[in-house]
């Protein structure tokens, strides 16, 4: 039986996007398997005048897609409470305080609390401050504060954030959300690794020729220009997702499979990652803009004509590199990754491409080439695994071909998985960072990004273009094509050969 759990959460930034979006579902979704019951309420803030009433019905909209009955949802809406708070005014403070500890006995909340800061970056510190000097934080239970990304812009803004949060909290309260953590193919790399003997054998340079990971997304900037304008491909997803997904797949065997052992061979990993020069930046990594682009019938405008854009905008929608490890296990095996805007589909995946067997018994018997075999996970849209192995072609003679040895879990398993910010939350109350980023990971990528992007910001040419739906420019097929390599994926040949970009 699901024990139930005990807490006050305080949301700030409570009537925002992502609270409607991903933190009131996530909530209910813990509420219909009885995680959340009785002792659990919830204080939504921010500077809106709204009251109790108009914030229960924001949350019933925001669930009404999950709801099996209405009295189901109006339980659950029935915990939460509404707080109109600057947060930069003190005196609003005692009020949240008031309203907590009133919450905290008529909930029987045991003195537990999360506070979700889901509000932009540069009000952490102040919060965290206040919930200190304004004696929010009692110490009666567990405290624990969940913040979302952005972590900082840059090594010193971050080291600055950091540095204030733990004035009042220290690294086990704190819970730096990376959403791609939470997810379950994310999750399942490790048991690919580590469950399978066939895998971890070859788990290195000896049969490895290199990894590729690709975060490629359909939709464009849509309506967040003013905030994309001042990050771009590298911070917006280089410096954390990938960066995280690529020392899942880098560290070592830890010793144990637990927060602390796992975090210890992520940190291991990241840092024997190889600190680029400005120079070495430049040549390893490559970066992108869409243009207009034609696929299928349909237009797609450029990003320089997004809403919030500048029309002279410099600021990369694509970015591609190759990092490369400097330890036994990883000397000379380049680690290629993509993440951008606009690509041809959504896709995001993990290839890791193994070497071909150096004496092919085939080559006087026919003149196929040994396709090297590929383990693919497939993060999103579809989760699953292939590995693509060589066969004999059917028929008469003698030629191979490849094969692919195809697993996808079914919609139902599908539907039935929990959304990332589900487990998030689940794992904040079991006092479980596991799959959150810790402050020695965001400090270590961004040493490895702050590099990068100053190189890129030094330059003073234009930046490169690629037509909105294909899957970047062409310097990020010159990446791999200079060391002799291809991207696995390329949706686009696909539907090239199609006719889908003709006019
Ligand atoms: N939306 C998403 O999908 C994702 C968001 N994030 C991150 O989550 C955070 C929130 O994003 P999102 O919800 O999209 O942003 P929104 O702009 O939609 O929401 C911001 C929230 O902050 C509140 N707020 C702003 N200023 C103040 C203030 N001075 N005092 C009190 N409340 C204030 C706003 O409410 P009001 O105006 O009523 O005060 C609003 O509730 C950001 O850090 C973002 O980078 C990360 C990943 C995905
Ligand atoms: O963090 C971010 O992630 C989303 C992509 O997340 P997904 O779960 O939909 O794959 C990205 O669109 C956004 O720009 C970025 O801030």
């Amino acid at each position: 039986m699901t024990e139930q759990k005990q807490a006050l959460f305080t949301i700030f930034g409570a009537t925002g996007d992502l609270a409607k979006r991903k933190l009131y579902p996530s909530l209910f979704r813990l509420f219909k398997k009885g995680e959340l019951a009785d002792n659990f309420a919830v204080i939504g803030t921010a500077r809106r005048p709204w009251t109790d009433e108009y914030y229960r019905g924001v949350v019933l909209d925001s669930i009404k897609d999950l709801m099996r009955s209405k009295t189901e949802a109006e339980a659950f809406a029935a915990h939460f409470y509404y707080q109109s708070h600057d947060v930069g005014d003190s005196s609003h403070y005692v009020n949240l305080k008031e309203l907590g500890e009133k919450l905290r006995h008529t909930y029987k909340t045991a003195g537990n609390q999360v506070f979700f800061l889901a509000m932009a970056p540069q009000f952490f510190g102040t919060i965290a401050e206040h919930l200190k000097s304004e004696h929010i934080l009692t110490g009666e239970g567990f405290e624990r504060i969940v913040i979302e990304k952005p972590f900082g812009t840059s090594y010193d803004t971050a080291k600055a954030l950091n540095d204030s949060l733990s004035k009042v909290f220290t690294e086990e309260q704190i819970f730096r959300i990376d959403h791609y953590l939470g997810k379950e193919m994310i999750q399942a790399v490790s048991a690919v690794r580590f469950a399978n003997p066939i895998f971890e054998s070859v788990w290195n340079n000896e049969h490895i020729d290199n990894v590729q990971i690709t975060f490629a997304e359909f939709i464009g900037v849509e309506d967040r220009g003013g905030y994309y304008e001042t990050s771009g491909a590298l911070k917006d997803m280089i410096q954390n997702h990938v960066l995280q997904v690529l020392s899942l797949i880098a560290m070592e065997r830890p010793a144990k499979f637990d927060e602390s052992h796992i975090v210890e061979e992520k940190v291991k990993a990241l840092k024997a990652m190889r600190q680029y020069t400005a120079e070495e930046a430049l040549e390893n990594f490559v970066r992108g803009q869409y243009s207009a682009g034609y696929f299928d019938g349909e237009t797609y405008r450029g990003y320089r004509q997004e809403d919030s854009v500048a029309s002279d905008s410099q600021t990369e929608t694509f970015a591609a590199g190759k990092f490369v490890i400097d330890n036994e296990r990883w000397a000379g095996v380049p680690f290629y990754v993509r993440s951008g805007k606009r690509m041809t589909e959504k896709g995001t995946r993990i290839n890791i491409v193994f070497k071909k067997d150096p004496d092919n018994l085939f080559a006087g018997n026919c003149d196929d080439e040994q396709s090297p075999n590929i383990l693919t996970i497939y993060i999103q849209p579809t989760e699953g695994f292939s590995l693509s192995v060589n066969g004999k072609a059917a028929g008469q003679g003698f030629h191979l071909e490849p094969f692919r040895l195809n697993f996808r879990h079914d919609s139902e398993f599908l539907g039935n998985s929990p959304e990332a910010y589900e487990k998030l939350f689940l794992d904040v109350l079991n006092g479980d960072g596991t799959n959150f980023s810790h402050w020695e990971e965001a400090a270590r990528a961004w040493e490895l990004i702050d590099v990068i992007r100053q190189a890129w910001d030094n330059q003073t040419s234009e930046i490169p273009t690629y037509p909105a739906r294909t899957m970047g420019p062409a310097n990020a097929f010159e990446l791999l094509a200079k060391d002799g390599r291809e991207w696995a994926w390329q949706p686009d040949l696909w539907y090239r050969e199609r006719g889908y970009y003709e006019k």
